[in-house]
C-alpha cells in the first residue's frame, strides 16, 4: 500500500470514529501516524526534486509575498490582472492559469510581491501534480489571500484550509507553546504549567515513543495545547501564516450573503469586474503583513516622508541601520525615535529599540 493510499485509510478511521472520552486516546495515536505520513509524503516528493522543493520557481521580490489560493475561475488572476501592472490571463474556462505568475502591489510606499497562482480542488494535497506545487509555493509565502466564488463560499473555505493544513501550513495561529527536549537517558518527562483538559501524559509518551521513536526527552506544555498541535510541535515542517478570506463576486450574490460573509473572521467581500472593495483589500493586506515603515531623519534636515524603509514587524533600530549602510552599526552610538513606539518626543534609544510603523529614526554616530 502507498503512502497516500495509507493516509486516507487513516483518514478514513478517524471520520468513521466517534469522539469521546474513551475514544480519544486511540485518535491520539491514529493521528500521530497520519502526521509522521504525511511528513513522510511530503519528504518523498521534494526528494523527487534533488530538495529543490515542489515549489514553483519564481524569484521572490520586494518586502513581503502575498500569495492566490482557490479553486480554479473564483477570479484569482483578474484580481492580480486589476491591482498589478502585469497581466495573467483570465477566462470563463476552469484552470486557464496553469503556471506561478508575479505581479507588483504597491502599498503605502512598499512594493509587495503578489503571486497568481493555478487553481487548486479538493485532494490537492495528497494529489499529484499541480495541486500540491501550488500549495508548496503559498508555503513560502508571507501572506495567503483565499479566494473564493462568493456563490459557494463556505464549503470552498473549508475544503481549502483542509488541503493547506495537510501540507502543513497554519493559518491566522500562533505555534504552540510546547516544548520538547530531546535527551539521552533518564526516560519522558512531563510537565505542564496549566491545567491540561485535551490530553494526558500517557497519550503524549505514546505518541512520542511510537511515532517518532523517541524515549527519552523533557516535554513542557505552557498551554492546554490539543494533539493535533502536539503533533505540529513533533512533526516540526509547519508554517504559520496569516491568510485573509476573499469572498468575490459578490455581484452574484444577495445582500444578506455579503452581510454573512463580511462578518466571517479574517474576511472580505470584493467584486473585482466591479471594482468593489478593492482599496478596504489593500488596506486588509496590508494589516496582516505586518510591515513597518520608518522614516530616516539626517541631522539637521527634515525626515524624507516620501521614502520610508520598509521594514518587517520586530525590527529594532540596528535593522534600520543596516539598511541604511552595512557599516553604519560599527560607528553607531546611539538614535533620537519620534513616534508611537517611545514616550518622549524625541527619544534617545539604543541599538535594540524595537521600532514602530511611521516612526522617524535618526542615528547618532559615535565622532
Ligand atoms: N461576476 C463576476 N465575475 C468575475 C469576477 N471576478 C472574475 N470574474 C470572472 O470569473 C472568470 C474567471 O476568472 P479568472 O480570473 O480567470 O479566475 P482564476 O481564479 O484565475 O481561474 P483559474 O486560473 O482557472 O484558476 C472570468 O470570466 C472573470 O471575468 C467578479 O467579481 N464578478
Ligand atoms: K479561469
Ligand atoms: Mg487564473
Amino acid at each position: 500500500m502507498g503512502v497516500a493510499e495509507k493516509i486516507k485509510d487513516i483518514e478514513a478511521e478517524i471520520a468513521r470514529t466517534q469522539y469521546n472520552k474513551a475514544t480519544e486516546y486511540h485518535i491520539g495515536l491514529l493521528k500521530g501516524k497520519l502526521a509522521r505520513l504525511r511528513t513522510q509524503l511530503l519528504d518523498e516528493s521534494s526528494q523527487k526534486t534533488k530538495g529543490y522543493g515542489l515549489s514553483f520557481d519564481v524569484m521572490k521580490s520586494g518586502s513581503a509575498r502575498v500569495a492566490l489560493v482557490g479553486f480554479p475561475s473564483v477570479g484569482k488572476s483578474s484580481l492580480l490582472n486589476t491591482l498589478t501592472e502585469t497581466e495573467s490571463e483570465a477566462a470563463a474556462y476552469e484552470f486557464t492559469t496553469l503556471t506561478a505568475v508575479p505581479g507588483n502591489l504597491y502599498i503605502n510606499g512598499a512594493k509587495i510581491q503578489l503571486l497568481d497562482l493555478p487553481g487548486i480542488i479538493e485532494g490537492a494535497a495528497v494529489g499529484k501534480g499541480r495541486g500540491r506545487q501550488v500549495i508548496s509555493t503559498a508555503r513560502t509565502a508571507d501572506l495567503v489571500l483565499m479566494v473564493m466564488d462568493a456563490a459557494k463560499g463556505d464549503t470552498q473555505r473549508r475544503l481549502l484550509t483542509h488541503e493547506l493544513e495537510t501540507m502543513g501550513i497554519r493559518l491566522n495561529t500562533r505555534p504552540p507553546d510546547i516544548t520538547i527536549d530531546i535527551k539521552k537517558t533518564g526516560g519522558i518527562k512531563f510537565t505542564s504549567t496549566v491545567p491540561l483538559t485535551h490530553v494526558t501524559e500517557h497519550m503524549v509518551k505514546n505518541i512520542l515513543s511510537h511515532e517518532h521513536k523517541c524515549h527519552h526527552a523533557h516535554v513542557l506544555f505552557r498551554e492546554d495545547a490539543t494533539v493535533d498541535q502536539l503533533i505540529d510541535v513533533l512533526e516540526g515542517n509547519r508554517v504559520y501564516m496569516p491568510c485573509v478570506y476573499v469572498y468575490n463576486k459578490i455581484d452574484n450574490v444577495s445582500i444578506d450573503a455579503v452581510d454573512y460573509f463580511s462578518r466571517q473572521p479574517f474576511s472580505i467581500c470584493t467584486s473585482v469586474t466591479n471594482k468593489m472593495n478593492l482599496q478596504y483589500l489593500l488596506a486588509l493586506i496590508w494589516r496582516n503583513l505586518g510591515l513597518v515603515r520608518v522614516y530616516t531623519k539626517p541631522r539637521g534636515q527634515q525626515p524624507d516622508l516620501d521614502e520610508p524603509v520598509i521594514l518587517r514587524s520586530g525590527a529594532t533600530t540596528t535593522n534600520i541601520c543596516q539598511g541604511i549602510h552595512k557599516d553604519m552599526m560599527d560607528v553607531f552610538n546611539y538614535a533620537y525615535v519620534w513616534g508611537c513606539s517611545v514616550k518622549h518626543q524625541p527619544q534617545k534609544v539604543g541599538r535594540d529599540h524595537l521600532l514602530a510603523d511611521e516612526d522617524v529614526v535618526q542615528v547618532m554616530t559615535r565622532s
